[in-house]
């Protein structure tokens, strides 16, 4: 990974371009091959017409001809090669950094993600870092190549005649100017199109998700009253932008149209004076229309390196963010088998002034089971996040086997806890690599045992290709149990010392229960468990019972003493139901 403080252009260059230098070197060559081609053109054109005026050979016309047509093949041939290599240069550049965006974002703390959307990350990854496609490849060469063409043009008319040479120096100063001053006025309304472009396919995106529930509540009409209002917005945007990329392109053809009259003006009254020849003045015409390219591709090279600065000012300040969550410095490695769990004293919120866990306290045997009950936004949940370390206490320790949360590597505490929640996150990949997280070192003999174990042998034999088969993004095709079912499998391949569970709160049918009860007896066999409960079976398995209220502990016990201690919140609850009072 990189060291974010020092992205500018020439550490970006250095390290996304330096180990392609043999590329970049073809490119430059290829670039320079091309200028020179472009140079010889109009002495080719000159001797050609000159020749034919004064009666010349007929050879010598014909050499001149397949040597113009030869020279613009090789021009053609050096050209597309020079895209491919570019292209592939920009690619490997633009891959590489993208890469390591991924890897930099995925090393980001939960609240970092929390607080930004994942359309967000995408522009920024992809849409930002595509900017900078054509700066790596190319901007610098292409800027510098073409400056170097619009002198040698300049020094070639210079060389017909001095007065030529001034005015078309003066003309490509002028033209350069005036376009890139119209350019600085199209940029403005497109970065007010891009920005409404954004708020409208972001609209789009949030109502598409969200249509079932949209069309439930009878919102349809409210949607289409804001989808007009964000039409309204994005219409004049984009029209104005529209109109400003035509004024650019018509005021590029005025320019040079300009230019090419000058040039023409200029040639007939020389040859008038007898100043110069016929071919000169078709030379003189060639050269300025020639001079039109390079001015435009410099406008463009520096309008991209004006959306590759933008690109650079955002990739940095992302890199810039640093995990506030990292590994301790000499790592303590956690033990095998199952794990101790102790809180002590712990007061965590997600903002500082707001504390959602207050002075919790309680100790885990290795090897026990505690189940974790409190109404809906108690802080259940936020315990196991912060037994997981995707958030840190703010006051008080949290320790696994004695060991500090702070005090083990990130890593090695996320292999010890396994964890299965409600929501189960299944990805667009075979069964195999949904179950093994892409750890090709699980064999499938064992993923096969679990899964006939867990009771999933019926099911996966169903399946097309068995452990093969693909599997729909978001588990489509599967039904709740069974998702629950292949998480269970997940931790079970995994192997933790202790397994975090947040039991489903809506009910399943009776066959599917059944065989959750049965994996979570097996899950639990040989290790702790924090179960996050929602029914009275699940409960009884528990050895201590810690019920959250409001963030704080309201009680907390052994299962057996509680319930049988009728003034316990434990006994009332197992009187009125679970499910009643904790759904
Ligand atoms: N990422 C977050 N940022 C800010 N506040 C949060 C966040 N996640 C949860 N909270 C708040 O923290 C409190 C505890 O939430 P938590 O999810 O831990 O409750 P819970 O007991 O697990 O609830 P449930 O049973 O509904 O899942 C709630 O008030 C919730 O609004």
């Amino acid at each position: 990974m990189r060291d974010a403080s020092s992205l500018t252009y020439g550490a970006l260059l250095r390290t996304y371009l330096g180990p392609q230098w043999r590329r970049m070197c073809i490119v430059t060559s290829l670039l320079l091959i091309i200028l020179a081609f472009q140079l010889i053109n109009p002495y080719i054109l000159r001797y050609f017409i000159d020749t034919a005026l004064s009666g010349g050979q007929q050879t010598s016309l014909l050499l001149a001809g397949f040597l113009f047509v030869g020279l613009a093949l090789l021009n053609q041939g050096a050209t597309i090669y020079e895209t491919y290599v570019s292209e592939n240069v920009a690619w490997t550049a633009t891959n590489r950094l993208r890469a390591d965006l991924v890897a930099h974002c995925l090393r980001l703390d939960i609240a970092f993600h929390k607080s930004h959307t994942s359309g967000e990350l995408i522009e920024r990854i992809d849409g930002d870092v595509d900017a900078l496609a054509t700066f790596f490849s190319r901007s610098f060469v292409l800027i510098a190549s073409n400056t170097l063409l619009i002198v040698g043009l300049i020094v070639v008319l210079f060389q017909q005649h001095w007065l030529v040479g001034l005015v078309m120096g003066i003309f490509a100063l002028i033209a350069t100017y005036i376009l890139l001053r119209m350019r600085s006025f199209a940029i403005r309304a497109e970065t007010l199109e891009r920005q409404k472009d954004a708020e409208f396919y972001g609209f789009l995106g949030e109502q598409l998700a969200g249509t079932a529930d949209m069309r439930a509540n009878g919102a349809t009409f409210y949607v289409l009253w804001c989808f007009y209002l964000l039409l309204r917005s994005w219409y004049p945007a984009n029209r104005r932008a529209a109109l400003m990329r035509f004024s650019v392109f018509v005021t590029t053809i005025a320019v040079f149209g300009v230019g090419n009259a000058v040039a023409l003006a200029l040639g007939a009254y020389l040859w008038t004076q007898h100043q110069i020849t016929p071919g000169m003045v078709y030379f003189i015409f060639y050269c300025t229309n020639l001079l039109n390219q390079p001015i435009d591709q410099i406008r463009r090279e520096l309008q991209n390196l004006q959306k590759a600065g933008a690109g650079i000012e955002r990739i940095r300040s992302l890199f810039n963010i640093q995990p506030a969550i990292t590994d301790a410095d000499v790592p303590i490695t956690l033990p095998d088998g199952p794990l101790a769990v102790s809180f002590q004293h712990v007061t965590f919120g997600y903002n500082a002034d707001e504390a959602v866990l207050r002075d919790i306290s309680f100790d885990l045997a290795p090897g026990h089971v505690l189940g974790l009950l409190g109404r809906t936004g108690s802080g259940k949940t936020t315990t196991a996040r912060l037994l997981l370390r995707l958030y840190d206490v703010q006051q008080g320790e949290i320790r696994l086997s004695g060991v500090p949360l702070r005090a083990t590597g990130l890593t090695d505490l996320r292999h010890h806890i396994g964890m299965v929640t409600q929501d189960v996150q299944l990805f667009h990949a075979s069964v195999r690599n949904n179950l093994t997280f892409f750890n090709a070192s699980v064999p499938d003999s064992l993923i096969l045992s679990t899964l006939e174990d867990l009771g999933l042998g019926p099911w996966l034999r169903s399946l097309p290709a068995g452990l093969d088969t693909e599997l729909g993004s978001d588990g489509e095709g599967l039904s709740a149990g069974e998702a629950q079912l292949l998480a269970f499998t997940r931790v079970f391949l995994a192997n933790p010392g202790l397994v975090i569970l947040d039991e489903a709160s809506s009910r399943l049918d009776p066959a599917t229960e059944q065989l959750i009860e049965r994996a979570i007896n097996k899950l639990l066999d040989g290790r702790s468990a924090i179960i996050i409960a929602h029914r009275l079976g699940t409960v009884q398995r528990a050895d201590e019972i810690l019920i959250l209220e409001d963030g704080g502990v309201l009680e907390y016990g052994k299962r057996a003493t509680l319930a049988s201690d009728s003034t316990s919140r434990f006994y009332t609850l197992l009187q009125t139901g679970l499910e009643e009072v904790l759904a």
